[in-house]
């Protein structure tokens, strides 16, 4: 059967891990959230005394395992929940602004979609990661829905929020990755785009899974 790349990107919470995870199980295809190594990278520097992100990224790492969605561990510590958290969330964009984590991640992500059969998620994906992908999507959402979103998510998991702080949070996220010097967030120039806000999560799945299937072909 023929293999396809598809790469989800755009703005926070608009909906691309929750989809990207449905459509690859739906495919059989490896699931990859970028923002989550992103984030563990974050985790390691706030832990780390020294601040130099050379010397950080030769002693980092990262897992992925493969587990009803991704489970992240960062030298065989299990922080896939950790990494929600939010010192983690408000650190994170400074972090991915550097050019030796990008190349750092980028190099790995590069390497685990050579084979394709990759759904892969994140803000750089479409346009620097796999910029050949066989199915590209820019997932946007309106910043009210997605902050809506994001509150019942920390509601679930615990961590404390407001939709009102959330907004801001959010607006000033997509602000730093939008404007940062290396591989900012943009739509690629063939990506399709697909407004989630009002959708639903199925509707979201199925407008993807039709996509990929015209590919497939
Ligand atoms: N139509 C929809 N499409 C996708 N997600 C939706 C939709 N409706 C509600 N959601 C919910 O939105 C929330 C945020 O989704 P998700 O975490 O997948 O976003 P994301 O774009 O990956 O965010 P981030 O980039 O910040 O990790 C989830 O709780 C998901 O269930
Ligand atoms: N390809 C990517 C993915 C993520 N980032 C940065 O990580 C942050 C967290 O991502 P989430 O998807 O978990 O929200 C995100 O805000 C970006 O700063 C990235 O740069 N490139």
């Amino acid at each position: 059967m023929k293999k396809i790349n598809i790469a989800i990107d755009g703005p926070a919470a608009a909906g691309k891990s929750t989809i990207a995870k449905k459509v690859a199980a739906a495919l059989d295809m490896v699931y990859v959230d970028t923002g989550a190594m992103y984030r563990a990278i974050t985790l390691a520097y706030l832990k780390s005394d020294d601040k130099d992100f050379e010397r950080l990224l030769q002693d980092i790492d990262i897992r992925l395992v493969a587990d009803n969605g991704q489970r992240v561990l960062l030298s065989g510590e299990d922080i896939t929940e950790r990494i929600r958290e939010n010192d983690i969330t408000e650190n994170v964009s400074y972090v991915a602004s550097q050019g030796a984590v990008r190349s750092f991640l980028v190099e790995l992500q590069q390497q685990m979609t050579r084979d394709k059969g990759v759904v892969m998620d994140g803000r750089d994906i479409g346009t620097t990661v796999i910029p050949d992908a066989e199915l590209k999507i820019y997932m946007v959402a309106s910043v009210e829905e997605r902050a809506n979103r994001r509150q019942l998510d920390n509601e679930a998991r615990g961590i404390e929020s407001t939709v009102e702080q959330l907004k801001e949070d959010i607006a000033h996220r997509d602000h730093l990755d939008m404007t940062r010097e290396i591989s900012p967030l943009t739509q690629a120039g063939d990506a399709i785009e697909i407004d989630t806000t009002g959708r639903s999560i199925e509707d979201v799945t199925a407008i993807i899974l039709k996509l990929a299937s015209d590919k497939l072909e």
